[in-house]
């Protein structure tokens, strides 16, 4: 009869228990050739995979970096957020496609990538569904054409410009915020809320306009100010920016997910505040993108369009359900925080290491704004079609675009790209930035040259070509935020430019990482600053 068809009642029993199923110190002796045969094997796993994925792969007919047999170092680049330094490097080594994964491939050629994004349109890689919210799909993750059709229809008007007007309001409520905090900092440099105190008159603009752009799209997706520039201690936006780096650095390196496990459970927080809207019916109205989305529920479900009741085919043929307005306003603050405050702080690092643009552009807008009272902010009407401010922006999101490394597309069926052959299913990365660095579509490229955007004679450089700049992507799955992102940009970057004097602060590291967005890696940059003469705060005078 078997040991273990016994009870284990008696020590006798355990002993022989022991004896009989334990390790011996032989056993143990033995353990570390054990292990050294296991690393062995996984060793041996690893580098057949390796020099299959690498020479007898679909896809090994197309240049390659060495490392293109596994995920390995292009998951490690994504981890750190550095993949925009790796990528032109290793464009500049291979040519205009590169394989840098065993099924990823990079491209930097200007009419493929046109054919990718737009031509061709091909859904977004799967990649994107990793970072999905609540279970759902949502405008941003969803790779299913049809899904996001559907939403797009029905979110997209809210950024229109018409519907855009009615939120200067609420912009201009939180750069009056701005200013007043940034002059306090002026007076009493230690009234600074949880960042460094630093010397007098010196402003870290990173920070303050990080905060200020979660405070605008706080009001306008969420009807809620998190009040960041004046407290910063608003716990949503910390937890949620750390929740997006690491889902990004999951997307790559599911591994990562075992001994990393996210915390979702701050998610309460979009849903009280969509119940918080709700509830107050007519009383709480407000013009705002939350208040769009929850007109546009009801008025699908006025006109028969609305939700069958069943979850999962609501969710998969994009109806507008509660949960999709608390993804959707959660999607808002996520892609409208950091892209235009890290590109508003990118515009005011290049001016003020370019002096005579920053003269320029200031000129312009005190010509626009010649007849405001005094200490009156630039009004969106003043601003909008200033070229030399547009033109500052464009450069810097050439130099630093927010997608830096390119975004991911999924091939839906055999292609023929740059003249190789891509099977179905390739990752196929359209490595836009590569366009916005080459001499051949941007003279000097690495200078910060605005007067490139002029038009006509203005311009020093032949007009900027077609199909060479794609700050906001293009295709079905551009940037649904373009207008709002512009016009939140010119209003807060006039706003400042005519407010105070900025000087450029040498010496300070200004590298950027992306994980979803980009970002200053110090989360720093420091401006000195002062009120202008014919601006005095009142705080001042
Ligand atoms: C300077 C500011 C901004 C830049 C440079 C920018 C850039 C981009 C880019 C490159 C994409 C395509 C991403 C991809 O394919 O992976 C994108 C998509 C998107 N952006 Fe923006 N964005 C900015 C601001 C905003 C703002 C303010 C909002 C909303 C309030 C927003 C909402 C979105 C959404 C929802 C998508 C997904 C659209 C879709 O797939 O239909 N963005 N953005």
């Amino acid at each position: 009869m078997g040991i273990l068809s016994k009870p284990l009642t008696s020590p006798a029993l355990l002993n022989a228990f022991i004896k009989k199923y334990a390790r011996s110190s032989s056993d143990l002796k033995r353990s570390p050739s054990i292990t050294r045969i296991i690393s062995t094997l996984l060793f041996l796993s690893f580098l057949v995979k390796f020099i299959r994925n690498r020479y007898f792969h679909p896809l090994s007919h197309i240049p390659s970096t060495i490392f293109s047999g596994s995920f390995i170092f292009s998951a490690l680049s994504v981890y750190s957020g550095r993949s925009h330094y790796f990528l032109p490097a290793t464009h500049k080594r291979h040519g205009k496609i590169v394989r840098v994964a065993p099924n990823i491939i990079s491209i930097a050629d200007k009419d493929a990538i046109h054919d990718i994004l737009v031509k061709a349109d091909y859904p977004k890689s799967k990649i994107y569904n990793k970072m999905e919210l609540y279970n759902q799909h949502n405008l941003f993750t969803s790779c299913d054409k049809s899904f996001h059709k559907n939403r797009r229809r029905l979110v997209a008007p809210a950024f229109g410009l018409q519907y855009l007007r009615s939120l200067e309001p609420i912009m201009h409520g939180c750069i009056q915020v701005l200013i007043q905090t940034i002059d306090e900092i002026l007076v009493d440099p230690t009234s600074v809320k949880r960042g460094k105190v630093l010397p007098p008159g010196h402003i870290d603009v990173c920070s303050l306009i990080n905060r200020l752009s979660l405070d605008i799209i706080g009001e306008t997706a969420f009807g809620h100010s998190f009040q960041m520039v004046q407290h910063d201690d608003h716990p949503f936006p910390k937890q949620m920016a750390e929740l997006l780096k690491r889902s990004m650095q999951q997307a790559f390196n599911p591994w990562v997910r075992w001994l990393f496990p996210l915390d979702y459970s701050f998610l309460q927080f979009p849903i009280d505040q969509v119940k918080i809207r709700k509830d107050a019916g007519e009383k709480g109205r407000r013009a705002d993108l939350l208040q769009y989305l929850i007109d546009a529920q009801a008025n699908e479900r006025v006109s028969g369009n609305g939700e069958t009741g069943n979850d999962y085919e609501d969710m998969i043929s994009g109806k507008l359900t509660d949960r999709a307005l608390h993804t959707e306003v959660l999607v808002f603050l996520i892609a409208g925080s950091e892209t235009s405050s890290t590109t508003i702080t990118n515009t005011l690092m290049y001016l003020l290491k370019n002096p005579k643009t920053l003269e320029r552009l200031r000129e312009e807008i005190d010509q626009a704004t010649a007849n405001n009272s005094a200490g009156a902010l630039p009004s969106y009407d003043q601003i909008r079609n200033l070229p030399y401010l547009t033109a500052c922006i464009n450069e810097s999101m050439r130099l630093r675009p927010v997608a830096a490394s390119g975004v991911p597309r999924e091939v839906d069926e055999d292609a023929n790209i740059c003249g190789y052959t891509i099977p179905k299913d390739t990752i196929v990365l359209a490595q836009f930035p590569l366009l916005h660095y080459s001499e051949e579509y941007f003279p000097q490229p690495k200078d910060y040259i605005p007067e490139r955007w002029l038009p006509g004679d203005e311009s020093p450089f032949p007009p900027v070509q077609d199909h060479t700049f794609y700050p906001f992507s293009a295709g079905t799955r551009n940037c649904v935020g373009k207008n709002f992102a512009m016009m939140e940009m010119r209003l807060i970057l006039a706003s400042i430019v005519k407010t105070y004097e900025l000087e450029h602060v040498p010496r300070q590291r200004t590298d950027y990482v992306q994980f979803i967005t980009t970002a200053f890696a110090t989360e720093s940059y420091v401006v000195k600053m002062r009120r202008r003469k014919d601006m005095e705060a009142p705080l001042m005078q």
